[in-house]
């Protein structure tokens, strides 16, 4: 729609409803719920998860390597005593949800849970997926968590037992609803075959991800061992992270966790958010595309320069996997998903990308630093080459995180019901005037 008399109108507003800048530090506003240090306002208390990136020392803010704790166990831990189990993903989530490690039987006992709740109900796919394809994945897992509102009979109960066990349905599915809004998209859009593979219930959440993905269903162990990682270290990140924190303000209304979930998602699709790792895997595309993987670091300055200015990719002046609302050094997520990708580089032998990748995360990273702007990466810089070269394609990247996530939005979800459950309802100064009405014959 372009209609020349409201975009004239539009530009006319401005003179009525500008809030000028200074008026924010007046009132002690504090934009993006951020202090005047970058430091977060404190919005809450939980025990799911801790993001260390800083640390106050006689009042200041310091800067530390970044640090993550799952119910106060190192995600480097969780990660490397993995060892060669298959079900990650399932023992991360039974600690984010139950607060502690399960024995062998509560593993097995969960997983099997799980299990039994992966098939769709009868006729979904067909009536609320093969029918209505979205362009877009992130949009149609919001519809599809909304539309399995309707095969629950008692779907407003938001009782904390209650939603765990409608959270735990909706964890199990997610990863039948992501590829099947994928494979509906490229039948519907791109022309291609329908491939449908129903999710096998002696496979973990990743082996059923690669499966469902593959023409052929065939997986190594070793790439559903990567994919399980990667959605362990997605699956949450305390409290205030944006998808969470509009989980916790949309459930404290007392609705449902259709309702919540499917808000979450859309908050996870902004590409400041969830959707950086499209937008990052896209950014490096197209900058390998201009300046080739062999690249010098001149080269790399001119067109992150470039980035900065607002003339090269997607114009938003951000260099997509960089900078983080905590972290400030690092991101330990995003350490450990190097150390991976720089293993599976060699086996694939895609040592050039990845050296492209390292290289040019340090270039960007000074040249922020000459701008003074001091920034961590995060766990978007190499998550796509990890996709990638796990043959994901790009438009299941942040439906994948979604996947990961939604374990951590449910525990924060039935933590916030458990001992806060007070509508969230903050306060904003109104900076206007007040007028005298004008009757219409007067204006
Ligand atoms: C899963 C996740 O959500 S991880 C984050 C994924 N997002 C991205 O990778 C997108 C790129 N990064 C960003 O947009 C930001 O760094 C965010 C949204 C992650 C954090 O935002 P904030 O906490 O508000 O940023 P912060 O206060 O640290 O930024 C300070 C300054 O650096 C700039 N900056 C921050 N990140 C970037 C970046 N990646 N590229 C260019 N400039 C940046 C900001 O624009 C700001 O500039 P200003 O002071 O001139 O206005
Ligand atoms: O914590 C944040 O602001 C962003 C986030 O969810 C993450 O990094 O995983």
């Amino acid at each position: 729609m372009n209609n020349f008399f409201i975009a004239q109108t539009f530009g006319k507003s401005s003179n009525f409803t500008d809030i000028p800048n200074n008026l924010f530090k007046e009132y002690n506003v504090k934009k993006g719920l951020r202090n005047e240090d970058g430091t977060g306002v404190r919005v809450g208390l939980t025990r799911v998860s801790d993001v260390v990136g800083y640390e106050i020392e006689d009042g200041k803010k310091v800067n530390v390597p970044g640090k993550l704790y799952y119910r106060g166990i190192e995600i480097s831990d969780l990660v490397n005593g993995k060892d060669n189990s298959r079900f990650g993903f399932e023992e991360t989530s039974f600690l984010l949800l139950f607060g502690y490690l399960p024995s062998k039987k509560e593993l097995r006992e969960f997983t099997s849970l799980l299990c039994e709740h992966y098939n769709l109900p009868d006729e979904f796919l067909e009536k609320n997926m093969l029918r209505t394809p979205s362009r877009n994945l992130m949009n149609s897992l919001q519809k599809s968590i909304l539309a399995l509102y309707d095969y629950d009979e008692d779907a407003d109960n938001t009782d904390p037992y209650q939603t765990l066990l409608k959270g735990i349905n909706i964890l199990a599915k997610l990863p039948s609803l992501a590829v099947y809004a994928y494979q509906c998209k490229i039948h519907h859009y791109d022309r291609e075959s329908l491939i449908i593979h129903y999710p096998k219930p002696e496979y973990s959440m990743a082996e059923n991800i690669l499966y469902m993905l593959r023409k052929d269903g065939s997986f190594t162990q070793q790439e559903a061992d990567l994919l399980d990682i990667m959605l362990m270290i997605h699956a949450d990140h305390g409290g205030g992270n944006n998808s969470t924190f509009t989980n916790v303000v949309i459930s404290s209304t007392g609705t449902d966790i259709y309702s919540s979930s499917s808000a979450s998602i859309g908050s996870l699709k902004g590409p400041k958010h969830g959707g950086a790792n499209i937008r990052c895997s896209e950014m490096i595309t197209a900058i390998e595309k201009e300046i080739g993987v062999k690249a010098t670091e001149a080269q790399m300055k001119t067109v992150i320069h470039k980035i900065l200015a607002k003339d090269f990719y997607d114009n938003s002046g951000l260099v997509y996997g960089l900078g983080h609302a905590v972290y400030t050094v690092s991101d330990p997520r995003a350490d450990l998903l190097k150390v991976c990708c720089e293993k599976l580089a060699k086996e694939k032998n895609r040592e050039d990308e990845y050296e492209f990748l390292t290289k040019f995360e340090k270039v960007a990273k000074s040249c922020l630093a000459g701008n003074g702007k001091s920034l961590s990466n995060n766990v978007d810089f190499y998550s796509g080459f990890a996709y990638n070269m796990l043959q994901i394609p790009e438009d299941m990247y942040t439906p994948l995180f979604v996947c990961s996530r939604m374990a951590g939005w449910l525990a924060h979800n039935i933590e916030n019901k458990m001992y806060d459950g007070r509508i969230m309802r903050p306060a904003t100064k109104y900076v206007g005037e007040t007028i005298p009405y004008r009757k219409r014959e007067e204006r």
